[in-house]
């Protein structure tokens, strides 16, 4: 049965093929996405933004520093961030470091995008911070989700690789076997809000009267998880006045703000804008079809005539993506497919393995390919066009999946594939929405698709 279905603006959508619009069972998961780029991550984001900085005290000196040798580092860390790698600090590192290290300490809340250095940041100032003499715990740090604690983890004892003497604890459900009332006497802490206040509240392992640095990472993930902003609040209430608090987020929207503003006292603000997309390197067609079969012969007509070095194919659902990847399977093509079914690790794999060239097509529904950086990609087609949940036209993801950074951006190509009124109304929206023209492309005309290439 061909069930129809209304839209918010009037327009009238039909089932694509019985296949649901959206995978119930793809929602995004905030965790799972921040976590999935730390994955893939091998370096730096690059920007040219400006850091905008306000300062508690404004007539404070304000300072950045170009070099890690300015921040007067014990010797075993800066020989750890040496061995990182890392030559100087990071845009939001430059301003961020030194307030953060500076006696007396100073309370921050920062955001950047992910990838801008907020992690090796704090962890630097917890490592600066602990006194390892001291063996009970001086630095707390909350993590939204378990496989995300055990990534900052990583980078505490890379960084902290020539330091042993400080030693770190994961406060994750069902980690730990001490006796009540026993104290832990690892120097810094992270886990999970809920772990952490049993450990600090109920299990008292921890003191939370002899905390002097408490950073609450990725808050914005944070607040999308029930009950850790509650539980946050209430670990942060515990504290002393004394205790330097750090907030770091990679979005800033209104909820996460006044998160931010509830749980962290007088504090200093570090923003850094993310670079804009934009279309404007970008060339833009779309194809008229009529099924999906004549979307995927489109897709053979112009593979077989220009010469495409790695594209990444956006299909609505799973089942059409699964469809798609048989197909080009058995044309010969090498085809990577991200799918909601799979773990954030396998996912990981899969777009490391494209990013290396081992595949020249990936093929994935959205919500598996936020975080995915298509800089490399020369042609993007949609074979399905971005929707939102309402099935009105997603302007915002349709520039994700095709935009360039204005500056570090190459050439591209998007090709949208169209087949039927209504996705011809929602191509037509979308090209309003960017007032760019969507040129029309007939993909039976070899001579015409040879001539987008150049
Ligand atoms: N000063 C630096 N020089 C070179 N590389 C750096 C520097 N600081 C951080 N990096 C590297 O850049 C990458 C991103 O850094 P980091 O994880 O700290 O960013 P982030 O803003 O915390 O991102 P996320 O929010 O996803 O955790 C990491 O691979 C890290 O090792």
């Amino acid at each position: 049965m061909k069930v129809k279905r209304e839209i918010s603006n009037g327009k009238v959508k039909p089932e694509e093929d019985g296949d649901k619009y959206g995978d119930e069972d793809e929602k995004e998961d905030r965790a799972a996405q921040s976590l999935l780029n730390k994955l893939i991550r091998s370096n730096l984001v690059n920007t040219t933004n400006q850091v905008e900085v306000l300062q508690r005290d404004p007539n404070s000196p304000l300072y950045s520093v170009k070099s890690f040798e300015e921040l007067r580092l014990r010797p075993p860390l800066l020989q750890g961030v040496y061995a990182m790698g890392f030559n100087r600090p990071s845009r939001i590192q430059e301003n961020a470091l030194p307030m953060m290290l500076a006696a007396p300490p100073q309370n921050l809340i920062a955001q950047s995008q992910s990838g801008t250095g907020k992690t090796a940041a704090f962890v630097l100032a917890m490592l600066t911070h602990v006194n390892p003499e001291n063996k009970w715990t001086q630095c707390l740090c909350l993590s939204p989700t378990y496989e995300l604690a055990l990534q900052t983890g990583k980078v505490i004892e890379h960084m902290g690789q020539f330091y042993p003497e400080v030693k770190l604890a994961y406060a994750i459900r069902g980690s730990r076997r001490l006796e009540r009332g026993q104290k832990v006497q690892e120097q810094i802490v992270i886990g999970t809000p809920g772990t952490l206040l049993d450990w600090c509240l109920k299990l008292k392992f921890i003191d939370p009267k002899k905390i002097t640095v408490f950073v609450l990472d990725e808050a914005d993930v944070m607040i999308a998880t029930q009950g850790h902003q509650d539980q946050s609040i209430r670990i942060q209430r515990m504290l002393t006045k004394d205790c330097q608090m750090l907030l770091f987020s990679a979005t800033f929207e209104d909820s996460v703000w006044s998160f931010a503003q509830r749980i962290i006292p007088d504090p200093n603000i570090i923003k850094l804008k993310r670079e804009e997309e934009t279309l404007d390197t970008i060339k833009q067609y779309y194809v008229q079809c009529s099924s999906k079969e004549e979307k995927f012969s489109a897709l053979c007509n112009i593979y077989g005539a220009i010469t495409i070095a790695q594209a990444m194919i956006f299909c609505h659902t799973r089942r059409t993506a699964n469809w798609l990847a048989g197909q080009l399977t058995k044309e010969g093509h090498q085809v990577a497919l991200l799918s909601g079914e799979m773990t954030v690790e396998q996912r990981a794999a899969v777009i490391q393995r494209f990013r290396q060239g081992k595949e020249k097509v990936l093929i994935t529904t959205n919500v598996c390919s936020r975080g995915i950086d298509v800089t490399q990609v020369s042609v993007v087609i949609n074979f399905d066009l971005p929707l939102d949940k309402d099935g009105n036209p997603d302007n915002e993801t349709y520039l994700h999946r095709i935009g360039r950074t204005g500056r570090f951006g190459k050439r591209g190509l998007a090709v949208n594939m169209v087949d039927s009124k209504y996705s011809m109304d929602i191509l037509l929206s979308i090209q309003d929405h960017f007032n760019k023209k969507i040129k029309k492309l007939d993909t039976d005309d070899i001579d015409e698709i040879e001539k987008i290439a150049n």
